[in-house]
Parts: structure tokens; sequence; C-alpha cells
């Protein structure tokens, strides 16, 4: 297996980069939007001024000749020339170059600050969302015009100083979006599936969390380069700028000295300043519009899925009484002895969920956790890949993978084991896939990293892994959205994605639960196959006996977050000894008569007992 899979198939063709693909055809869109067409261009032409300024102007910004003062538009001055005898054209276009930069300060000011603040306070909460929250509000309660004229009066008039300030005080604009932005998908499913998958906070934030804020960051650039100049003209219009940088600012103020005289010097700098921000605003409306169609439905937030609960008889069992019958055959891969994992109680206190818990898991084994809803099944397989839900913690005990005990690991160890060596498939397929990109690069990326490998080899890889897991057009499924395959296909990618690194250890938490009956068969005869093939040990969550029968080598049953008993499968469906396993087992095993077949429906059609349990 392993051989098959590293080895290189010539004959399968590299795809194209489906990113920049969709990058490509976003910027077509956009040129074939007249509006956003016309504001490039008027932008690019402004931009294109200020850069050229000196080989186009016909006189420096400051050159001033006596006999011109307040010429008319013509002759050597192609749009007059102002007050002090200088020439308009040539001081719109200096002054284009400092205006344009100034607004930029503020807006790269404004962003790193705010983006960098949302991004970290909405991914990390915690301290860093207590703290950088505090400094934002701060922030926003700060009066800028007053925060600007005492840095005036503090540095001078300093176009750049001032800007650098004004963009610090704008930056909660970024920060509010980016962190309501980024706390809306912290916690969808696919960020913890890209975390299970082995990649690291910053490429999680860098990949999945930063592509869904960057259309209202676009927007919003626009927005606060748009304010950053409109505030830099303002106080530059009531003389509170450097009289020594020509900027549009400075020439409205000049321009309002004569506005009896030779009104025409304050329409120049007005209407520039105006048609710049309508241009900006444009272009971003029309920006943000092709990112939402280009996105399409595949960008629509997904609720997180809630957890199915199953409809296990409640215990009536008097103590509990565990049975243990010998060690795990083969080498263990992982041992959980005593864990106990424990929550925050409302009130006070704490809620332990999962309580002295211990189970071996072997090479080769298939170790099926099963219990009511609730019983504490999904807490302790998270608690092996260390990716419990805010306030849940590893209270006790300890969970030895390969000689290293994860429950004091450090979280860039774990990093390395998660998505490598431990691999996880969720419940829900469709949730844990980001829908903002295609199938084929949420493969490849975590085996580029985690292998090693580069991204044809892993594109290989994939299309081989794709085929694998039974996709019967590897490259379109590859090449698709996740919106644009089924569930079980979905289940498919994420077990293909699962087995990419050949990891020592799987965990299922209930892999089919959420597909229809006659995929659920598929999906077990596939997990059972890869399985055996990779000689993996694995943790198969579930509250399905039937599923427990079909693949499992051994069983823990679980109840009120401890394991009541456990042991071979075959001698637990033989001989349980727990009457919690015994009313599990008595309810599924039932003997007793279904509800009466519809009347059109003859006996012999109603399905056999597995199939339904399936
Ligand atoms: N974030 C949380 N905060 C507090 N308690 C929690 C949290 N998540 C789960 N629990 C509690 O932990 C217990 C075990 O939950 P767990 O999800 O492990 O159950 P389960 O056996 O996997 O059930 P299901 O089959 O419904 O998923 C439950 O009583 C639940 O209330």
């Amino acid at each position: 297996m392993t051989a098959q899979l590293h080895a290189p198939d010539p004959e399968l063709a590299i795809p194209t980069a489906p990113e920049m693909g969709a990058q490509a055809a976003l910027a077509r869109r956009v040129l074939r939007n007249p509006l956003a067409l016309v504001s490039l261009a008027f932008l690019a032409l402004i931009i294109l001024g200020a850069v050229f300024a000196p080989l186009i102007a016909p006189f420096r910004p400051t050159t001033a000749v006596i006999s011109d003062v307040l010429a008319a538009p013509g002759g050597s001055h192609l749009l007059g020339a102002d007050g002090a005898g200088r020439d308009v054209f040539s001081r719109l276009l200096f002054g284009a170059q400092f205006s344009l930069a100034g607004a930029l300060v503020a807006l790269v000011t404004a962003m790193v600050i705010g983006v960098t603040g949302g991004l970290l306070a909405g991914y990390f909460g915690k301290w860093i969302d207590t703290l950088w929250t505090w400094v934002i509000s701060l922030l926003m309660a700060l009066p800028a015009i007053i925060v600007l004229l005492a840095a005036r009066a503090v540095v001078g008039p300093s176009l750049w100083a001032s800007m650098v300030i004004f963009g610090i005080i704008l930056s909660p604009a970024f920060f509010r979006l980016v962190y309501a932005s980024v706390t809306a998908v912290r916690n969808e499913l696919y960020v913890d599936a890209a975390r299970v998958s082995g990649l690291s906070d910053a490429r999680i934030i860098s990949r999945h969390i930063l592509t869904v804020v960057r259309a209202p960051i676009v927007i919003q650039s626009a927005i606060v380069g748009g304010v950053g100049l409109a505030i830099q003209s303002g106080l530059e219009f009531l003389g509170l700028g450097d009289i020594n940088v020509p900027t549009w600012g400075q020439m409205l103020s000049d321009g309002f000295q004569n506005l009896y005289t030779n009104p025409l010097l304050i329409v120049w700098p007005a209407t520039a300043i105006g048609l710049t921000l309508i241009a900006l605003t444009l272009l971003a409306n029309a920006l943000r519009d092709e990112l939402e169609r280009a996105s399409g439905p595949a960008k629509r937030s997904r609720a997180n899925a809630g957890k199915k609960s199953t409809t296990a008889p409640s215990a009536t069992a008097g103590d509990e009484t565990i049975r243990h019958d010998g060690g795990a055959a083969g080498e263990a891969v992982l041992t959980i002895e005593n864990l106990s994992v424990a929550y925050p109680a409302h009130g006070g206190g704490t809620k332990t969920v999962v309580r002295g818990v211990s189970l071996t898991v072997a090479r080769g084994e298939v170790h099926g956790l099963v219990g009511e809803s609730g019983s504490g099944k999904t807490q302790t397989a998270w608690s092996v890949l260390r990716l419990l839900p805010e306030g849940g913690r590893i209270a006790g005990g300890s969970i030895i993978f390969q000689g290293k005990d994860l429950a004091g690991l450090r979280e860039r160890e774990m990093e390395k084991l998660r998505g490598r060596r431990i691999a996880y498939i969720p419940q829900e397929p469709m949730s844990n896939l980001d829908p903002s990109f295609t199938i084929g690069s949420q493969l490849v990326e975590p085996m580029t990293i985690c292998l090693g490998i580069s991204k044809k080899e892993a594109t290989e890889r994939a299309l081989k892994l794709l085929a694998k897991v039974g996709i019967p057009n590897p490259q379109r499924t590859f090449d698709s959205y996740p919106h644009q395959v089924s569930g079980g296909m979905a289940q498919r990618v994420l077990i293909a994605g699962a087995v990419s690194c050949e990891p020592d250890l799987l965990i299922a938490d209930e892999p089919t639960t959420a597909l229809d009956v006659t995929v659920q068969a598929e999906v077990l005869d596939l997990l059972r196959d890869l399985q055996s093939e990779l000689n993996m040990a694995v943790i198969l969550v579930t509250h399905n006996f039937g599923v427990v029968a079909d693949l499992c080598d051994r069983v823990s049953v679980m109840r009120l977050g401890r394991i009541v008993e456990t042991g071979p499968t075959r001698a637990i469906f033989k001989d349980p000894q727990h009457p919690y396993t015994r009313e599990l087992l008595g309810a599924i095993l039932s003997e007793a008569t279904p509800r009466g077949p519809l009347e059109t429906v003859a006996p012999a059609a109603a399905p056999s007992h597995k199939e339904a349990i399936r």
C-alpha cells in the first residue's frame, strides 16, 4: 500500500491550479464590470500621474511666478495659476503623490493593527481576546480630531505622523470586521478538520480564516483609504497641515483664500478628491460583488452540525462492573490510563464528563467506543486528539501514544502528530470541508506539509487516493467544491484525507451517521479495507452495535463518562456481563416484532435486522 500510494503515476494528468484559475476568472469578471473598469481606469490614471509627476508636470509644485498670479487656464498654465503664481496642474500632479501616499499610510497602519488584532483575538480568544478588545475599545473612545490636534501640537504639522496616528485611530474599523468574521468561522468544523489534518494555527489562519475575511477587508480598505484622504484634506484645508508639502488639501486651503476672485482654484482639488473617493468606493463595491458571486453557494455559512443523539435506552443498571479480559493482541499503539475530562460547571466548580477511562488499542485493531448519547465517547476521542472544546481539560490520567504521554505534550509537539500519526474522520462530512476551496486543494495542502512532498506529487497522490476510496471520476471530484459533491462522496474525501499520511491511529467519530443507509454500508466496507491494508489502529466512536459487530475487534461500552465493560466484540455480544450492556444489546437485538408492515408492502420486503441497524 505504501509503495502504491507513493509511486507517481505518469498517466495521471496534473490538474491546473484551481485557485489560480479562480483568481484569474475573478479578475476577468471585475474587468467586465463597467463601473469597476471606469473606476480602475481613473485610479490608474491618478496613480500614473502621481508617479510620473516629475516628468509630466511643466513646473515644480513650489515654483512661483509673480507675473502669473491668479492666471486663467490656458497658455503656459493648463489649469491656471494660484494666488502665489504656482502652476495648478503641476501642483495637482504632485499633490496626488502626497495625498495618496498619506491616505495609504493611514490605511496600512489601520489594516496592520486591525486585521492582526482581529485575527488573533477572534481565533485564539481567551486573554488575547480580552487584551485586544480592551485596547480597541480604548481607541474607539478617543475623539479622533482632538487626538490629531493634540498630536500636531506635540509633533508639529507632519503629514506622515498625523496619518500614522489617524491610522491607529481607524484600526477598530478593521478589527471589528475581522473579529466578527473570525469568531463566526472559528468553530466551523472545517477549521477543526484543518487542525486535525496537521495544519498549524498560522497556516489555518492564513488559509482558512483570511480567505473568509478578505472580501470585507477589501471593501473596508477602500472606505478607510477614502476616509484617510478626506480627513487629511480636511485638516489641511483648516490650515493644520504642512504648508511645504503640496497636497490636494493644501490646494483646497489656498483656493479658499481666493474663492471670490478665482473660484476655479477650489474646483480642481475638490474634483480630484471627490472623484478619487467615488472611484475607490465603486471599485470596492464591484470587487466585493464579484468575490461574493465567485464564492456562490459554496460560501454560505454552515451552521455547526449538531451531533446526532441516539435513542439508546436509559440505563437502569445498578453498580457498574468492569470486565477487562486480558490485553490486546499485537503492539499497543495507544494506551489510555485512568483518563478524566472536566469542564467548568455553571455556578463554579467542575463537571467531570469522562471518569477513569482506560483502554488499549493495538496496531491493526479496531476498538469500538459505544454508548448512549452523552456517555463521553466523543470527549474521550477528542482527548486523544487534544482538541477538547473551550473550557474542557484533561483533568487526570495519561494517554500514551507511541511512548509519549499526549495528556502533557506541548501543543507544538501535538501539531506534529495530528494529521500525520493520528488522523480523524468526523461525523459531518460537509461541514468539515472548507466551502471556499476545491476538494483537491484541501487534500493536497496537508500532504505537502505532513509528508514534505511537492505539490505535484501530492496532487498525484490525492488523485490516486480518491480513486482508492471509490470515487468514480477522481479528477472531477478533485476540481470540485464541496457543495458540488454528495455527502457520501464528501465522507470518502475525508477518509482519503485522513489516511493520506498513513497514520498509525485513526479516530473515526460516528463516520456514517450523517449518511444515508445505502452509503453507510459502502463507507464501512471502505474503512474496513483501508484499516486492514494500512494495518492502522482505529478507535471507532459509535452508538450503533450493528457497526460494532461489522467492524470492531474489541469494544468498550461507555455510560455516564465511564467504561462499564470492555472486551472482544464477539465475547461481549455473546455474553454481556454488565446490565447496561445487556440492556443496550437487548434494545437493539430485540426479537420483538417491529411495527406491522404497510399494507401495500409484503412482509418479505421488510429489511433484515442487520440492514435495519446499519
Ligand atoms: N463544551 C462542553 N462543555 C461542557 N460539557 C460538555 C461539552 N461538550 C460535551 N459536554 C458534556 O460531556 C458529556 C459527554 O459528551 P460526549 O460528546 O462525549 O458524548 P457522546 O457519548 O459522544 O454522545 P453523542 O453520541 O451524542 O455524541 C455530555 O454530558 C456533555 O454534556
